[in-house]
């Protein structure tokens, strides 16, 4: 087989866990039916999402009837943020979010302001963190939203969420969380962070691509929501289009699975991190991005001085396959905003790289990409002088 660089994206995508492709398997053959039919090939599927359902319920502290199934958490923001809107503009059209989010929340935020919407973006400071003081100052009378991600996908950096459910829910506001990259990784718990909307998806997860979901609260205070998607009714009329058993039940068995290994995993990956921060700080001039120690333990995020950035990429791409800012804004040519809105200079927000480790990762991948960097940002540098 031809030589494949070292994986290192794993806050792009992830491969698929055999265990998820066997549990999935049968429901692209025998159990093929369609879930909604009410014959036997229907009720085999059903049975399967019904299970999914809970099992996904679960590992966030929800009810099966609170999980909404997407394509992935691009829909399921669309339709937390869109079909909140839809639904309470005659409370208001104030939305609070964040500078750092990701695309599937800023574009959606964006749209909405053309339609008469008026949103607030937070900053963050130079570590990437709200300031719940500035979220607090942020609160209108007719804010009817605040969406606020669990873990950013470029720096890993979490964001308090219990601390920021306190808040929302002490002004009857609804809280969204785009959960992309912290499903599995850290803790989530619906009920005590006080969250009303959550997507997540199945490929950061070692799960199958196109598949999602997103979390809408029913109990008090109950979630009103306006459908984007309108036809068949699946979903209680809030997501039509006919299930897709085969992705529901591996994304099932990738959340459990992710939940069985996350404390093993969260050491262990951890302690790669640090192998290859140490390693990579002793060049000079390298500034890691985001919090040191709150951000998810698979990432780091490390900005080079004196470097050019698409040098760099191209430098390293037949040892790793990294990325420099979100796997989509590394095609663009601007620069992160999220570095940007950390402070970074245009300079320094070039010259980054994420390093996402996972589940196969190890120290000797470590070393050798470690080794790789540091050469590549030396050899950079005499070039410059
Ligand atoms: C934070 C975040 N939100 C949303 C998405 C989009 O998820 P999906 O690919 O499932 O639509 C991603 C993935 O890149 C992400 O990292
Ligand atoms: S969708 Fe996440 S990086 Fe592009």
């Amino acid at each position: 087989m031809a030589h494949r660089p070292i994986y290192l994206d794993h806050n792009a995508t992830t491969p698929v866990d055999e265990r998820v492709l066997a549990a999935m398997m049968p429901f692209f053959t025998e159990h093929f039916g369609n879930p909604s039919s009410l014959h036997a090939y229907g009720w085999e599927a059903e049975a399967a999402v019904k299970q999914a359902r809970a099992t996904l319920a679960q590992a966030i502290g929800a009810t099966p009837e609170e999980i909404i199934f997407t394509s992935g958490a691009t829909e399921a923001d669309n339709l937390a943020i869109k079909g909140v809107a839809e639904a309470y503009f005659a409370h208001g059209k104030h939305i609070i979010t964040v500078q750092t989010e990701h695309s599937a929340v800023l574009d959606p935020c964006q749209y909405l302001e053309t339609l008469g919407f008026e949103v607030t973006y937070l900053p963050v400071d130079d570590q990437g963190l709200i300031r719940l003081d500035e979220l607090e100052a942020a609160f209108r009378p007719e804010t009817i939203l605040v969406s606020v991600m669990a873990a950013n996908n470029e720096i890993g950096v979490l964001q308090p969420l219990a601390e920021i459910g306190q808040c929302c829910r002490d002004r009857e506001v609804l809280f969204h969380t785009d959960a992309a990259q912290a499903m599995g990784k850290i803790l989530l718990d619906v009920e005590a962070m006080q969250i009303d909307l959550l997507s997540f998806t199945a490929h950061k997860l070692y799960g199958p691509k196109g598949i999602g979901a997103l979390y809408v609260r029913r109990r008090a205070p109950r979630v009103q929501l306006a459908a984007q998607l309108h036809g068949g009714g699946q979903e209680r009329g809030l997501r039509s289009g006919t299930l897709y058993p085969p992705q529901i039940v591996g994304f099932a068995k990738a959340v459990e699975l992710g939940l069985a290994l996350m404390a093993a995993e969260t050491k262990r990956l951890a302690e790669l991190r640090q192998r290859l921060w140490q390693q990579l700080s002793q060049l000079d001039q390298v500034y890691l991005n985001g919090h040191p120690s709150q951000r998810l333990p698979n990432n780091l995020n490390v900005s080079f001085a004196d470097v050019d950035g698409q040098a760099l990429l191209l430098g390293l791409r037949s040892v790793a396959a990294l990325s420099s800012g979100s796997a989509c804004s590394s095609a663009r040519t601007a620069p992160s905003h999220v570095l940007k809105a950390m402070g970074r200079s245009d300079d320094l927000a070039y010259a980054s790289l994420r390093f996402g480790l996972g589940r196969t990762t190890t120290p000797a991948e470590i070393d050798r990409v470690a080794a790789a960097v540091v050469e590549t940002v030396q050899s950079l540098r005499s070039l410059k002088v």
